[in-house]
Parts: C-alpha cells; structure tokens; sequence
C-alpha cells in the first residue's frame, strides 16, 4: 500500500501512558512507547526537548513491548476538545486526573470511533489523549476535523420516521436513546416525524416532503417500514423524472437519497442482510460514516396495472399464508410469525398454477454455488453492469401460459407449490441466519425463484429446518431454484377440485383446499395472485456496506497483528 504522508505526529499521553499518535489521510495511529524510547518527535511544535527524559510517572502500563491501536479516518465519528481543569470527561464519568499529569498534560481531546464487536456489531468508543500545550491539543482537533469535513459521503442533514408499533413498539424509544445521541455526537441535524397511521411516511415522501433538504431519509422500524420508504422515494422519483410506473416494461430511474434502517421490527431481514446483524447502534453507526450499498428492487404488476414493489421476499404459498394468517395477530409482536408459521405448515395446503420466468443467463453466480453477497461484492459489481448493458428487447414479454417450454428463452413449469418463493437478497435474518436464499445478492438484478412442489409433510419440514442449519435446502428433489430477470404467475385451479366443485361440495373444497393463496410482498398481501414481477438492478441506496467479511474486520480491528 502507497504510504500517505503524515499530517500529524505526536507524544500524547493516554491513560497514564505515553503514546506516538500519528495522523495522515487515512489512519489515525497511537502506539505506547516503550518506557526506555521515550523521546520528542514529530512535525509539530513540541514543549520538550529532543531527548527529554520523561518524568518517573508516566512511565506505567504492562512492560516494555507497548500496545498499539489504529482507526480509519472514515470511521471517526467525532472529535472534541475537553475542559481538562475541572476534570476529564471519560466514559461518561468526570474523573480528576492526577495532580503531576494534570500539570505535564493540562489541555486533552476526545475522539469518539467506531469499533467492530462480535458477529458484525459496531461500537462507538472513545479515546481521549493529553496533551501538553493548548495549541497542540487545538491542532489536533481541527486537523481531525478537517479531515472529517472532507468527507463528502456523510449525511449532514437527516429525515427520520419513526414507527412506533413495529416489533416489539421499541422504535421511539430506540430512537431516543440509541440513536439521537450518536446523530447529535456526529453534529447530524434531523427532522424527526413519529408515524400516526399506516402508510403515513409513504404518503408524506410522496408529496410533501422538501428532500432536496435531505442527504438521506432514515426509518426506525421493520422491513413494512423500510418497503414504506422505498415506495414514497421510488415514487418520487418516477414522479419527478415522467416515468408511468404501470408499464411493466418500463425502465425506472434510481433515487438519489440514500434510505438508513434502525431495526425495530419483527423480521429485519433488510437489515440482516445488508448489515450482518439487527443492532440500532450498528445501523446508526453505517449512516454516520456513510457507508452506500445499492439494492434492486422488484416491481410487481397485474393486468398492467403497478401493484407494489418488493426487496426481499414474495411469496406465494407457505409465506403468503403465514402472512395472512399473522395479520389478524399483529398484537402477538414478532411471536405472530411463529404461531401463523407453525400453524400454516399444519395445513399444508399446496396451489396450482403456471410460473413462466426469465433466467439470468449470462450472470458470475448461481443460486447454488458457495459465493456470498459480501461487502464489495465482485457479483454484484459484474452482474449489475451486465444488466445496464443488457439490451432491453431480451427481458420483454414473457409467453402464453400455452406457449411451450423455452419460447424466446422463457421457462414455463406448471405444477402444484406448496411454496413459490422469490428472494431479491438472501432474505437472512434471525430465524434464518443463512436465509431463504444463501446465494441470492443484493445488487445483481436478479432474483432467485425457488419452486417448492406438493411433497408430504415430512419432507416440507426437513425442508424448512434446513434453513436454520448447514444443510442444503435446495438440494431436495420436490425444490427447484432459478435465478431469473424476470416472472410471471398464473393461478389456476387443480383438475380434483374442479371436480369437487361441479359435484357441488364447492364449500368443503373451498374450506379444506383453498383454490388461491396470496403474495406476501415484502410483509404485505397482494390482491391478486396473477402477477408479473421485474428485476430493477440498483434502483435504491442504502446506508450499509454489506455484511463484512469477519477475518477482515477482525484484522482491521486489531491492526497491530497485521
Ligand atoms: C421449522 C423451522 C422453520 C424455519 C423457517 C425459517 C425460514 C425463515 C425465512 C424468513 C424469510 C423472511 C423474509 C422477509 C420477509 C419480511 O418482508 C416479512 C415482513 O417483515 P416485518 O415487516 O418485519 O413484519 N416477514 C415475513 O413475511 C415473516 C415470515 C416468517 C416466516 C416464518
Ligand atoms: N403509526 C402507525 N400505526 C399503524 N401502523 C403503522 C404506523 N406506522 C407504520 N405502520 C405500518 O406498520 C406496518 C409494520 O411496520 P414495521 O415497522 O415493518 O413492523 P413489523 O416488522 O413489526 O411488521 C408497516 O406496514 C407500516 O406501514
Ligand atoms: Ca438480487
């Protein structure tokens, strides 16, 4: 790696100890001398002398090897200045500091970072050093700082809705004592609007809301909120630029603000999947800094007809039922999944019908392979190129249900589904660390359509417990998965209950085989099982990176073993 030049160089005194504090473009650096190479150095004033023999009482700490920390600039969420006199302000408690420190070291700043913990979760932890001079101790923190303000990708200026009926109906209180303190630490002003109803975020984004104002708009809740976001943005977007959003057909134009997710909701898998993990403190930590992640987005049509757009999962089917079943106990919390899941798979009702779809022919992955979607993806970054320098005419109208398997590249399959799932992203989250779709990515315009047909029970359930194990869940002779541009889906009725129903036992097929199931879309029901779904690659921007590599973050964490 090219070595920057140093911009700062420094003996600061941390915790009793003396430390070499470097600062250049990129790193922040303390390392602790060793006790018998204690000198003055540095490109800076210094009021000790070269060869300065440091007084007996800051000669303290473990032994001679000394210990080194480092943090990149872009994960500084802030510095400032402390009033060394009255005392130190460290974690939180005024601590008087030593009298002979205090008169060696009287002038002292705080830098608050941010500090990878276990399974993906970030910190913001602080690191106070002392200096011996006032002017230092202020160049220290207005370099810091003009560092920090060159950092062009950092929102300043926030929309935040909260919902305060997500998940467990912690989201206001989240909020306020997760999150505002660390958007007010990084100096981030916010408009703050605590939903009143359903849709009421949606609707205000749609017309209302001044975004120019804004470098991004953030949701505290689950992933109804966020699809909430997502619609009123999208929308807006179209608005703005005269694209009709009832044409299946039609290519959108992507949102410019990029969308932030508290998690305080019930499944998070948004969150999961783009962050590793459902922490407010982590998700608040990716906006500071300003992390980018692009994420596709389907849109769903029946009849031409614009019905919704999905990021996660649709699914008809199993999930469908579950959904609908869940909505009548949305008082149960997060536990309505389980309860309406555990119920639903007693039913095991299965649904005929026609999915004709448009595989991802030319594309790095496949739903099947060992690859992940991680932070940096090199899929994401090949595949979504290819899919801008796709021709458009490929991904047009899909066949008749009566047109044969292949026609123009399109695959028909008509069967009875206990499941017909389509996952945007892996869909992981913390009933399924691995998700529905291990392989799926976040920004390669595709989606991976797994048809699971009518089996018996059992192998349904070895199914669904192999989402929460190592186990393949594909790798069942009932499960196929595609990776696909583009679907479609025809319900039709199954030849035994037609047969039912001209017998006139039309009320118990009705109630002991439901003809239709419905699309769970992203959390909502659809109304219409006919749909006609569309990858749009990278359509929206979220404040996220992808989930990190642990090996990466575990060395950058501890760099000093780099
Ligand atoms: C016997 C063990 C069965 C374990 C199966 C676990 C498989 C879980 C995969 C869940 C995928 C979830 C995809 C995300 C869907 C959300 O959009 C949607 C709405 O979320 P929210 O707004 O937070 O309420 N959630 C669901 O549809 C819940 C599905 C849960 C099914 C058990
Ligand atoms: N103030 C509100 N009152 C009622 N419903 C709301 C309110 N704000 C948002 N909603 C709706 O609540 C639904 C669920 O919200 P979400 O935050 O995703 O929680 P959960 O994950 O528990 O489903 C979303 O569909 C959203 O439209
Ligand atoms: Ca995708």
């Amino acid at each position: 790696m090219e070595k920057q030049p140093r911009l700062l160089a420094s003996q600061l005194l941390l915790k009793n100890r003396v430390f070499e504090v470097l600062l250049n473009r990129v790193i922040l650096t303390w390392k602790e001398i060793p006790a018998n190479k204690k000198r003055v150095s540095g490109s800076i004033h210094h009021p000790f002398k070269v060869g300065f023999c440091f007084p007996k009482f800051l000669h303290r700490g473990k032994g001679e090897s000394g210990t080194s920390h480092s943090v990149s600039v872009s994960e500084i969420l802030a510095v400032r200045e402390l009033d060394v006199d009255g005392g130190t302000k460290d974690d939180g408690r005024w601590q008087k500091m030593p009298q002979k420190l205090t008169e060696a070291y009287p002038y002292a700043f705080t830098v608050s970072y941010v500090e990878r913990v276990r399974q993906h979760r970030w910190r913001c932890s602080d690191v106070t050093f002392h200096c011996p001079e006032g002017a230092l101790c202020q160049q220290w923190v207005q370099t810091i700082r003009e560092q920090l303000a060159a950092l062009t990708s950092r929102p300043k200026h926030l929309l935040v809705y909260i919902n305060p009926y997500g998940g467990k109906q912690q989201g206001k209180r989240i909020y306020e004592q997760k999150v505002a303190p660390l958007f007010a630490c990084a100096s981030i002003s916010t408009d703050v609007i605590v939903t009143e109803h359903a849709n009421h975020a949606r609707d205000h984004l749609r017309t209302e809301a001044e975004l120019k104002q804004y470098d991004g708009v953030v949701c505290v809740g689950g992933d109804g909120m966020f699809s909430e976001i997502v619609h009123g943005l999208v929308f807006r977007a179209q608005k703005d630029n005269g694209v009709d959003q009832n044409s299946p057909e039609e290519k959108l134009v992507p949102c410019t603000l990029r969308i932030g997710i508290i998690p305080a909701g019930s499944t998070d898998c948004i969150c999961y999947a783009t962050v590793g993990i459902n922490d407010p403190v982590t998700s608040a930590l990716h906006i500071i800094v300003g992390d980018s992640q692009p994420m596709d987005v389907c849109s769903v049509h029946h009849n031409n007809t614009f019905l919704r757009y999905s990021v996660s999962l649709l699914g008809y089917g199993f999930y469908g039922d579950v959904l609908a079943d869940s909505v009548r106990k949305r008082w149960m919390g997060p536990a309505r999944y389980d309860f309406s899941g555990f119920k639903t798979f007693l039913t095991h009702h299965h649904y005929e019908g026609v999915v004709s779809f448009l595989p991802a022919t030319d594309t790095l992955g496949t739903p099947g392979d060992q690859t992940r979607c991680r932070a940096g993806c090199f899929i994401c970054q090949h595949d979504g190129q290819l899919y801008t320098e796709d021709s458009p005419e490929k991904c047009k109208t899909a066949p008749d249900v009566s047109d044969s398997e292949n026609e123009g590249g399109w695959g028909v399959i008509r069967g009875k589904f206990l499941a017909i799932n389509a996952a945007s992203m892996s869909c992981a989250c913390p009933r399924s660390p691995k998700g529905l779709s291990p392989a799926a990515h976040l920004a390669d315009g595709t989606t991976d359509l797994i048809l699971v047909r009518k089996c018996s029970r059992f192998n349904f359930l070895r199914h669904l417990l192999r989402h929460t194990s190592k186990d393949d869940q594909f790798d069942m002779t009932f499960v196929e998965v595609h990776r696909v541009r583009r679907f479609r889906f025809t319900p039709c009725q199954n030849d035994s209950e037609l047969d039912l129903r001209e017998n006139g036992k039309q009320l118990f097929s009705q109630i002991c085989h439901p003809a239709y199931s419905s699309w769970n879309c992203d959390g909502e029901i659809l109304p219409h099982a006919a749909i006609e779904v569309g990858v749009h690659c990278q359509l929206i921007k979220l404040f996220a990176r992808g989930i990190e590599e642990q090996s990466l973050f575990e060395d950058l964490a501890h760099p000093c073993a780099l």
